[in-house]
């Protein structure tokens, strides 16, 4: 370390996160980006989330190697404490992989951030949540709204799945102003904040999957109402948990849209990752999209005369669809009982290549399945997702088989079950164990 250099706690380095006085740290190094940022081709919004903070694991993710020689313009000082747990520098597994899906891609001629087939799937997400919702306002038939509130439901996590996740990975299009439009439609369609969710995503649960205290998607508190940590308190009605945590998926929606308000106007927290202040277009876009869903969904038919009972009770159900398939679509994934839920090493780090991490602490399914290949946005193939989450998912069914196969050269366990059902079984099996103490 080079002493003339100033040294920076991760403390000092978080005052500087705005567009004006932004800084990241990789790698132990810290950068000043605040000039850079306007012209950085992975957009300002990105460096604007990112800056403040240690952003080793998704600058590797989201560059290619030589990306990194480009940094030592932009150095300041050294990083000499951490705020969360950082990885040993990328070893040969993670190198492999990349370089092999580049050449699959080069081979192949294909853009990893682009297919028709994935303009084609938004417009029929689009078409069948304004076709559904139209209909709906236009019958009086209680037993076809009630039908119309699955294919509706379903299309909203489908908004989820597919834009508002590509655009949390800028995975669809090279240009920053497509990601940010494709994130605003969870707002405006769904009422959620896709600004939360990228904290919660992109800058939490990817870069730290499954570690306790760092993953949000893993976070809980000491009186939750699901056991799904060892290092969680045990009360005796866990016991059931496997029975009714289930049932309380429907009512994930409904959290989210007041838990982002909190997040990112009052805490400032999503778990253990902060969250900057956002810019004035992503305030307008979590607040418009407030307006504009509870005006859709709520104030719409109301104005049309249906009444409060049937608006209340037609958005219940809806939005229990929603928050079903994207609950059992995610929980499938990691909080499994197959999978790795890594322990921290005396300095509060891992000692394990973070690329063998993402493959020990997930589980894909049914890769051969068409069904899930585009129901579950491709989510059937989790691993490769972690692993290279800018390349579009239309393409993972085609590269999954490049990854695996690197995993199995490298022994490093991936979880597979054939079926939908044995992934889902996992998390039942997870919620069962650790609802059963004695099952640790
Ligand atoms: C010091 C910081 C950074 C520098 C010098 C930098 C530099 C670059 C460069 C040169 C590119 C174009 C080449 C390529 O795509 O590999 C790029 C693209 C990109 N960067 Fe960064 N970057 C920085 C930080 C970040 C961070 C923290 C993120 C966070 C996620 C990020 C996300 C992206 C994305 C998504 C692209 C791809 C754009 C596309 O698809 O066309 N960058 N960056």
């Amino acid at each position: 370390m080079c002493k003339s250099q100033k040294q920076y706690t991760w403390e000092e380095v978080a005052e500087h996160n705005s567009a004006d006085d932004l800084y990241v740290a990789i790698r132990g190094k810290v950068y000043d980006v605040t000039k850079f940022k306007d012209t950085h081709p992975g957009g300002l919004e990105t460096l604007l989330a990112a800056g403040g903070r240690d952003a080793t694991q998704v600058f590797e993710t989201y560059h290619s190697f030589r990306v990194k020689e480009l940094l030592h313009k932009y150095e300041v000082g050294h990083l000499v404490t951490n705020e969360l747990p950082t990885f040993p520098a990328p070893n040969e597994f993670f190198v492999a992989v990349k370089s092999r899906v580049d050449d699959y891609f080069k081979k192949t001629k294909q853009n990893p951030k682009y297919n028709h087939w994935m303009l084609v799937r938004y417009f029929a997400i689009f078409g069948t949540i304004f076709g559904s919702w139209a209909i709906t306002l236009n019958t009086d038939s209680l037993p076809l709204q009630l039908l119309l509130c699955l294919p509706l439901g379903l299309a909203c996590a489908m908004v989820g799945l597919m834009p508002m996740h590509d655009s949390s990975h800028f995975s669809f299009t090279h240009n920053p102003t497509v990601w940010f439009a494709l994130g605003a439609t969870h707002d405006f369609v769904n009422g959620a904040s896709y600004l939360c969710w990228l904290y919660q995503h992109m800058l939490g649960h990817h870069p730290y999957t499954n570690i306790d205290g760092a993953d949000p998607d893993i976070v809980t508190s000491e009186n939750d109402v699901r056991r799904i940590k060892t290092s969680q308190p045990w009360y005796s009605f866990y016991v059931n948990q496997h029975i009714y945590v289930p049932i309380l998926y429907a009512v994930l929606g409904l959290k989210t849209r007041f838990q982002d308000v909190t997040i990112v106007f009052g805490s400032k927290m999503n778990g253990a990752i902060r969250v900057n202040n956002p810019s004035p277009a992503q305030t307008y876009v979590f607040w418009g999209g407030k307006v504009f869903f509870a005006l859709y969904r709520l104030v719409l038919p109301l104005a049309l005369g249906m009444s409060l009972l049937r608006v209340i009770g037609l958005f219940l159900l809806s939005d229990a669809v929603t928050s079903y398939w994207l609950a059992l679509t995610f929980q499938a994934n990691h909080v499994v009982e197959d999978v790795a839920w890594p322990e921290l090493d005396s300095k509060g780090n891992i000692l394990r290549d973070w690329a063998e991490h993402q493959v020990d602490t997930t589980q894909d399914y049914a890769h051969e399945s068409w069904f899930w290949n585009v129901f579950s946005g491709a989510l059937n193939h989790q691993t490769t997702h972690h692993i290279v989450p800018q390349v579009n998912q239309y393409y993972y069914p085609e590269i999954s088989p490049i990854v695996r196969q690197a995993a199995k050269e490298f022994n490093i366990p991936y979880h597979y079950k054939e079926t939908y059902s044995e992934a889902i079984g996992g998390h039942l099996q997870h919620l069962y164990n650790l609802g059963h103490k004695t099952n640790e």
